[in-house]
């Protein structure tokens, strides 16, 4: 609790008060919450919509795997408009952070060539907070939106853009939460329609330890348990058998691994074949 007394203290004086006391107090999110170690109470955010999640996960730890040069790398040039999405991007700090890296300031601070980026969450709280603080709403735009629903206004931006995919998507600490709440078959839709709509994937899943305590938390909680979590029948290698589905079924191919994070996860990067 003194850990959440501090962080709801930084937020009260750090930040315009977005949440009530009582939605900041249930939804804070302690270390490796995502990973499994947590002590407090990650049911209150059954979807993984922590309202403080960079506190503890900051940008950093997954951008310092990325090289700056990626968009180059993966052949997308200077003059054409580039589309990224963020699936699932919670408050926006990481989609904010992903761009600047993936997009360098010339001089004048004007930005070359056209990058946009869509981050999307169901939590509208949080997509709230992260349109209110965008700092660059020229390039980048956060809706609300539940990736397992209908997914239209996907098509709708990429029409906007003259596009008829996204070029890169994120899908970072993502597939666990839809795996949890929608089971088997809505982890595999959810990998089918990203890679339906992007020509490169990069993709952080969860492994397996953390649905076992995500489990496990919401037992001590006394709740009831994640609607799918006993009947999961892909479990284990999580990112694996992410890897298996869309090689197998999607068209697309792993073309790199950035290595693990300091929450033991690997990045993932796949291309449509
Ligand atoms: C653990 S956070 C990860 C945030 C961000 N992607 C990152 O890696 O920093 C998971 C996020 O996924 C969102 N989420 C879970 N299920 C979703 C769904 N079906 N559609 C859209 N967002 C979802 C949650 O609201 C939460 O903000």
């Amino acid at each position: 609790m003194y850990l959440n007394g501090a962080i709801l203290f930084r937020f009260r004086v750090s930040t315009r008060t977005y949440f009530t006391e009582t939605h900041m107090a249930m939804a804070t999110c302690p270390p490796s919450c995502d990973t499994g170690d947590e002590k407090e109470d990650p049911g209150a955010a059954p979807y993984g919509n922590f309202i403080n999640y960079y506190t503890f996960n900051p940008p950093e730890n997954r951008l310092s795997l990325v090289p700056a040069s990626l968009l180059h790398e993966l052949g997308y040039s200077d003059g054409e408009a580039t589309l990224i999405l963020d699936v699932g991007c919670n408050s926006g700090e990481l989609s904010v952070a992903f761009y600047k890296h993936l997009v360098p300031q010339s001089e004048g601070n004007q930005r070359k060539g056209k990058v946009y980026l869509l981050g999307f969450d169901l939590d509208e709280s949080l997509i709230q907070r992260a349109q209110q603080t965008n700092p660059l709403q020229d390039s980048i735009t956060f809706i609300p939106l539940d990736i397992t629903k209908n997914a239209d206004q996907l098509e709708v931006y990429l029409s906007q853009h003259g596009c008829s995919q996204f070029h890169l998507c994120l899908c970072l600490a993502v597939t666990m939460w839809v795996h949890l709440n929608h089971g088997d078959s809505g982890l595999l839709q959810l990998l089918s329609r990203l890679a339906s709509i992007s020509q490169h994937l990069l993709l952080e899943a969860q492994p397996w330890k953390c649905y076992r305590s995500a489990a496990r938390r919401l037992r001590k909680l006394g709740r009831s348990d994640f609607d799918h979590f006993k009947t999961l029948k892909i479990r284990g290698d999580m990112a694996d058998h992410a890897r298996e589905h869309l090689e197998k079924h999607c068209g697309m191919e792993l073309i790199q691994s950035f290595g693990s994070t300091s929450w033991d996860r690997k990045l993932l990067l796949f291309k449509r074949k």
